[in-house]
Order: C-alpha cells, then structure tokens, then sequence
C-alpha cells in the first residue's frame, strides 16, 4: 500500500505522527460519553453537516458529466475507443465489463490522470480540456482507486481534512498545527471530518492511523476522505474488493445514502449482483468500447452484454 494518496490532495503542512491533535482526542471522547438522546441529536447535526454546501436538488437529472468519443490509446493497444455516455446528476451509474475493458482508463481520462487522444469529457457543459488532477479535483471530481491509497502515518481524521484541503485551496491541515489564531477554522474541519468519519461508519477509529485500521475500514475511509472534497461526481473503483457477501451489502447500503443525501456516483464493481441492485442506470464496456447503456433491468436481458461476459461466473463479472 502506497504511503500517500495520487488523488489530488495535498497534505497542508508537516504532521508530526507521534503528535495526538487535541480537537480530535477531544471529540472522540464527547462522543463516547454521550448519551442516546445527545447521540441521537449529534447525528442529526451530522446529517446536516455532511450534505454539501451546493444547493443540490436543482437539475437533478441533467447531464453533470459527458463522456464525448473518448478515445485513449497507449501505443498501439486501444484502451477506450470512441466511448460516449452520459452520467446524470443525482444517480448512481454503473460502469461495467470483464477484465480489461477499460473501466478504470475511463475513471483516468475523467479524473485527468490521462488525457484523451481525441474526443473529450465535459463537466457541466464545460471541457475538462488539459486540467491537471487537482484542478479536477476542485471542479468537483473525487475518486477512490482499486488499490487504497491513504496516508498511512496520518490519523484516519486527518486523512479526511486532507481530502477537504484539496477542496479549499487553504491549508486547514496546516491550521491543524499552527495555533490558538486558527482554532475556529480547526474545530470546523475537524468537525466536518469527523462528520464524514461517522456517516461512513468508522468514527470509533478517528485518531487511530490509517495503516492501522481493519481493511473495511481504510476502504470506507477512502470513501470519507473522496466525500470531503464535496464532489459533484464520486467516482468509485470498486470499492467493496475484498469483501465478504455481508460487508458488501452494508457498501452497497453506504453508496444508496450517498445518492440519497444528492451526490452523483459513478461504480465499478466487480460483483453482477451488487451492480443490478445499487445502480439507477449501467454502461457495459468490451474491449474498450461502449457495448450497451440502460437500466439494470435491460443490461440484464441484453444479448451483447450476455455474449460478453459468456462463461463468466458471476462474481468475475463487472
Ligand atoms: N498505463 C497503461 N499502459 C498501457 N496499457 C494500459 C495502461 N493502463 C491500462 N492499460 C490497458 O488498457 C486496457 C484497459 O485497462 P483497464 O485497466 O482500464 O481495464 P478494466 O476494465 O479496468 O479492467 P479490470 O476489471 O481488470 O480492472 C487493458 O488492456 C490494459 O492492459
């Protein structure tokens, strides 16, 4: 596992690791002693807290990002040719097709690892053009990757403020570390982060460092950290690699309420069963190319699709 993230995000400032951050050792403990009535009030500040500042309900169904003849070649293997679709503001869109389809190169042309060789990818209406990742990343993109990169020496918190730093521009990391001048600006990234922590489901292990956490834990923890750049588009790359049946379901539950709360989420999974449960619409890609689009329901039926993954079990289809 990586020891630094390739999202985008940037730590604001040196973090002395042995260092405990007081506002967070503070918040952990008023939560533990908490009782179920304070609980029960504290979520819902929390709910509130989590959904983004954007006014979201506006548009719900427009186009957010387009995909426009997106070819991408790496020498003379056609990674994506041609690829054309659509992700609508407010669903959960599926991005399937068996290994080597070109999935996760789609995931790198929107978040401007890679530029295309010809068409291009429109965010609002408005090209992405030659943006580097960051730039991305404020425009309102985040990911998460197939293999998990987080900052491993960092608290499972402040990974999360990081992620709302690569938002913001300003260093709250920084503000973590500098001071009494800055403790407004600390206790509200902290409680934002900390929010995120609690909806992903992980705040128990706040302070604790990112390598240190159980597996599920670092994934949903990328989740959180994805989220606290306020993204338009969540774009997830399967995100519930690893799991058992029952971990996945409780993801799958995770990314619903994502959408719920007016985020637009765009999932490669690996698992035909999840993908026809949680998604609104799919794409099937196959060997780089856009072989169907539609509701679950006609994914399923389609005869392309069915031709395409022909002798692939179940779980080794996405
Ligand atoms: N950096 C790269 N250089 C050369 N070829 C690449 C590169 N990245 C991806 N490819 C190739 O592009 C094609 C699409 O790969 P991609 O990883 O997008 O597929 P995928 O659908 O995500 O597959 P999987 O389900 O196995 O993750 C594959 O043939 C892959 O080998």
């Amino acid at each position: 596992m990586s020891d630094v993230t390739d999202t985008g995000a940037k730590p604001g400032g040196e973090v002395d690791d042995d260092a405990e951050v007081p506002a967070v050792g503070g918040i952990v403990a008023e939560l533990r002693h908490m009782s179920a009535e304070e609980r029960a009030r504290h979520e819902a500040e929390v709910a509130e807290v989590v959904a983004p500042d954007r006014e979201i309900e506006v548009g719900v169904g427009d186009t957010l990002l387009a995909m426009r003849d997106v070819t991408l070649r790496f020498g003379g293997l056609v990674a994506l040719d041609s690829v054309s679709f659509e992700i609508k503001r407010g669903e959960i869109l599926g991005l399937i097709g068996p290994n080597g389809a070109g999935k996760t190169t789609c995931f790198n042309v929107i978040t401007g690892v890679y530029r295309p060789t010809a068409g291009q990818v429109l965010l609002e209406g408005h090209p992405l053009g030659r943006r580097k990742r960051y730039a991305i990343t404020q425009l309102g993109i985040a990911r998460t990757f197939q293999n998990i990169r987080l900052f491993n020496e960092m608290t499972a918190l402040e990974n999360v403020v990081v992620g709302a730093d690569a938002r913001h521009r300003t260093s709250v990391l920084g503000a973590l570390v500098r001071g009494p001048r800055h403790h407004r600006e600390e206790r509200q990234a902290v409680e934002r982060a900390m929010a995120l922590l609690e909806f992903v489901g992980i705040a128990d292990r706040a302070a604790d460092k990112a390598k240190n956490l159980p597996y599920g834990y670092q994934r949903r923890l990328e989740i959180a950290r994805a989220l606290a750049t306020e993204p338009k588009l969540l774009c997830l790359d399967e995100p519930a690699a690893g799991f058992n049946p029952a971990e996945k379901e409780g993801l799958m539950e995770l990314i619903r309420t994502i959408r719920d709360d007016g985020y637009t989420v765009l999932l490669i999974e690996h698992d035909m069963r999840l993908v026809m449960g949680v998604t609104d619409r799919i794409v099937v890609l196959e060997f780089g190319k856009k072989i169907a689009a539609g509701l679950p329901a006609e994914i399923r039926e389609n005869p392309a699709v069915i031709a395409a993954y022909l002798g692939v079990p179940d779980d080794g289809v996405a």
